[in-house]
């Protein structure tokens, strides 16, 4: 039973490779590995009637590790391939790492096999497949070549055509490397003897280094050699089985190789090539692989020359091939465990460093799946419910979101965002079966759980410290604050005019009033002024008494439905009333008089206590001689005020006071404030012509019915439209007054009866 195996078999060499080898009557089974298509082409082979069977193997359910066990025989011609303008180096950057991947399973799955590295750049890939056997302590030198037998077929093929001959006739051995100059055919030594002319060795020779090029530039950037790879690889792995099966004597063939193979000689040809450890030479190929290395002899002049030529570069990617596997960490890792762990055994070392074969199944694939999709869940639905600035800005600092935010998926975890990146990390770790990025994960895991440490009581306090806002202001605004000192040493520097245009410019309505207001409570307790209460303080009690009664009217508005509803009017009304008591006692403090006086009627109104107003006007009236003009008082006092004034005198039957306040109010009062010029005009109860009526379309809402109806002496109209609209008219205390002109519409109704009559 004889199996081959090829990885990369879905490849340009691979298939045709795959076709040769099924061919060949010495194979029983073949193995096809790809990371793509190999049961496809497995399944194509299988047709053709050769013994060999032939299965397709692809990376899942541990293909690779199926394909290889039991192999005899490896052939590796995964990797990129070249595209012009390219050199094979310029490979080493992808196929370093397949190849290295593909040793370390053939380490563990089949470390007897003999392989047979077909890879690009060869000079480097063959040096690191042995490093990593021999990390595995399973390195044989006698067992791993590489391919370097299409040099073999070209030189063959260009002598032959020079000479004029069969080439199957013509045998040039090509010793040194497989690229450019290292490739050294030795011209002098083809068989059968022949001579060629300078020119033609120099040629050939340039022909032959070069060949692989001639194809890669004629494929135009589809690839390079293929087909005439695949018979090269299929001829070198017929003659090592012929050699290992056949157990057939003297057969030698070129290729690359570890010049430890054969110790005695490997030492000749290391002293001739400078010490490098890897060569392409002539060998015997015997039951155990390669059992003897010919020595380098009888070069002529031009090939000593082209060998001097040939080491540095070579050295130069045998090194770099080395280099690869002993700076690789995962290779440090096992020498680490190796040092350490002496008593341990071979075998429990590799399992030590199989741990991405282990997660190579499809339980922790299903796993992978289900904690990428949960963990991105967390992650997306986190940063929809904070919004982009929240997400990247700080929610967790509290900057930018009012509230901690609860919705989903901050009521299912504390911290979807972190646990959520957490899981996808971890899921595509496993999806790819990296221990590193297992590592990996559980690092950023530890680093986050730190931050969180650090973060969370700190947005605990940020969101608590949010709550104590109320307190923070009063700290920052009581006169015992610590700045004050500062301030006050300060404030015979400060500008009010500039302070206010600061404010303004820089602060919302109304923080920047208060601040001007503020410092200039401070300037004046500085200046030990603070008891006179000069006029601007005013506009400070004014707001806080007009904000103090609209509190009161919506919590008694609140709880109206309650058992014992509360009676925070009332109790504004009595600090409204203390604001109107204490303008009487400084001469300044007069100007705000008509102010409160006004706020009272406004609140005795709502509270349905007109009666209190009567006192109010009473103490005016008793301190007039101490006021100021009232006309010299804002306008907005006075029209206040004269509204007021003007519905007490209506509501007492005073018409002719009443119209002479209200049209003072109303003439007052600005255009542009049409809802107060609607109430005067509602009260002065006058007809207004359709002209003004049409202006205030409330007003003509309201009283339209009663109008018209006067003007026709409708009784009956007149009669509906006061039920209809009795709650309105109490409301606006006109109820009194628009029954009374009930009598007008009988008096019009009369004289068109009369007028009917006669
Ligand atoms: N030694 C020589 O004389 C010689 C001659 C010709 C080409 N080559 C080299 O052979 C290699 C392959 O050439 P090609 O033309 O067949 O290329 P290709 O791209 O046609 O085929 C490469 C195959 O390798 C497979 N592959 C990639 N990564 C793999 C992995 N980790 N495991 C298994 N398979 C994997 C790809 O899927 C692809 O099917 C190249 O590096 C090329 O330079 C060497
Ligand atoms: O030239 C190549 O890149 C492929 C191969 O090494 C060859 O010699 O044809």
């Amino acid at each position: 039973m004889v199996k081959a195996v090829v990885l990369g078999a879905a490849g340009g060499i691979g298939q045709p490779l795959s076709l040769l080898l099924k061919l060949n009557h010495d194979i029983t089974e073949l193995a096809l590995y790809d990371i793509v298509n190999s049961q496809g082409v497995a399944a194509d082979l299988a047709h053709i009637d050769t013994p060999a069977k032939v299965t397709g193997y692809l990376p899942p359910n541990n293909g690779l590790q199926s394909a290889l066990t039991g192999a005899h025989l490896i052939l590796i011609p995964a990797g990129v391939p070249r595209k012009p303008g390219m050199t094979r180096d310029d490979l080493f950057k992808i196929n370093a790492g397949i190849v290295k991947d593909l040793a370390a399973s053939i380490a563990q799955n089949a470390p007897k096999a003999f392989v047979l590295i077909i890879s690009n750049p060869v000079n480097s890939t063959v040096p690191i497949f042995a490093e990593v056997l021999k990390k595995y302590k399973v390195f044989d030198p006698k067992r791993l070549m590489g391919v370097t037998t299409l040099d073999l077929v070209r030189a063959s093929t260009f002598a032959s055509e020079v000479l004029g001959a069969d080439p199957r006739e013509v045998r040039v051995p090509v010793i040194g490397g497989h690229s450019g100059v290292t490739i050294i055919p030795l011209l002098s030594q083809a068989k059968p003897s022949c001579t060629f002319t300078q020119d033609q060795i120099e040629t050939l020779t340039n022909r032959i280094q070069f060949g692989g090029d001639e194809v890669v530039k004629a494929k135009d950037g589809s690839g390079s050699a293929t087909l005439s790879m695949a018979h090269a690889g299929a001829r070198f792995a017929s003659r090592i089985l012929d050699a290992t099966i056949k157990k057939a004597p003297g057969i030698t063939e070129c290729c690359y190789i570890n010049l430890d193979a054969d110790e005695k000689c490997g030492i000749q040809i290391k002293n001739t090539t400078e010490n490098l450890e890897y060569f392409s030479v002539s060998v015997e190929l015997g039951p155990e692989g390669i059992s003897k290395i010919y020595p380098i002899e009888n070069l002529s002049r031009y090939e000593e020359k082209l060998l001097k030529d040939a080491i540095p570069e070579l050295r130069g990617n045998i090194t770099k091939g080395i280099t690869f596997i002993s700076e690789d960490s995962k290779f440090t890792q096992y020498k680490h465990i190796h040092e350490n762990e002496k008593t341990k055994s071979q075998d429990d070392l590799v399992v030590s460093l199989g741990v991405n074969d282990l997660l190579q199944n499809d339980i922790i694939k299903v796993i992978a799946i289900i904690l990428f999709f949960v963990g991105n869940i967390f992650v997306l639905s986190s940063m929809y419910a904070l919004g982009i600035t929240g997400t990247y800005l700080g929610d967790y600092f509290g900057i930018l979101m009012d509230e901690r935010v609860i919705c989903f998926p901050f009521n299912v975890l504390e911290n979807p965002m972190y646990h959520g990146s957490s899981m996808v990390f971890l899921a595509t770790s496993l999806w790819y079966s990296s221990p590193a990025g297992i590592i990996l994960t559980i690092w950023v895991f530890i680093l986050y759980s730190i931050a969180l440490q650090l973060e969370g009581p700190f947005t605990a306090m940020i969101y608590d410290k949010q709550q104590e806002s109320g307190s923070q202001i009063a700290e920052l605004l009581t006169i015992r604050a610590p700045f004050i000192q500062s301030l006050a040493s300060n404030c015979d520097k400060i500008s009010i005019r500039k302070l206010e245009i600061d404010a303004k410019r820089t602060l919302e309505q109304p923080w920047n009033e208060f601040v001007v207001l503020y410092v200039k409570v401070i300037i004046s307790m500085t200046f030990q002024n603070i008891l006179t209460l000069s006029r601007w303080s005013l506009p400070i009690l004014y707001v806080l008494d007009y904000d103090l009664r609209l509190l009161a009217i919506k919590s008694d508005l609140i709880f109206m439905m309650t058992e014992k509803p509360p009676k925070n009017l009332e109790i504004a009304a009595r600090a409204i009333n203390k604001s109107f008591s204490i303008c009487s006692l400084g001469v300044s403090r007069k100007w705000g008089t008509y102010y409160f006086a006004g706020l009272l009627f406004k609140t005795y109104f709502k509270l349905k206590q007109q009666n209190l107003c009567k006192n109010v006007m009473r103490s005016i009236k008793a301190a007039s001689v101490d006021l100021p003009p009232f006309e010299r008082f804002p306008k907005a006092h006075q029209v206040t005020y004269l509204y007021y004034h003007g519905l007490l005198l209506f509501l007492d039957a005073e018409y002719n006071l009443a119209e002479e306040k209200l049209v003072a109010a109303f003439r007052m009062c600005p255009k542009s404030n049409k809802k107060n010029k609607e109430l005067i005009w509602i009260i002065r109860g006058i007809l207004p012509s359709t002209e003004i009526l049409s202006r205030y379309s409330r007003l003509n809402k309201l009283y339209k019915p009663f109008i018209d109806s006067i003007r026709e002496g409708n009784v009956k109209n007149f009669d509906d439209a006061l039920v209809m609209n009795e709650i309105k008219l109490v409301s606006q205390n006109t109820f009194l007054t628009v029954e009374l002109a009930r009598e007008i519409a009988m008096k019009v109704l009369f004289k068109k009866v009369i007028k009917l009559r006669w």
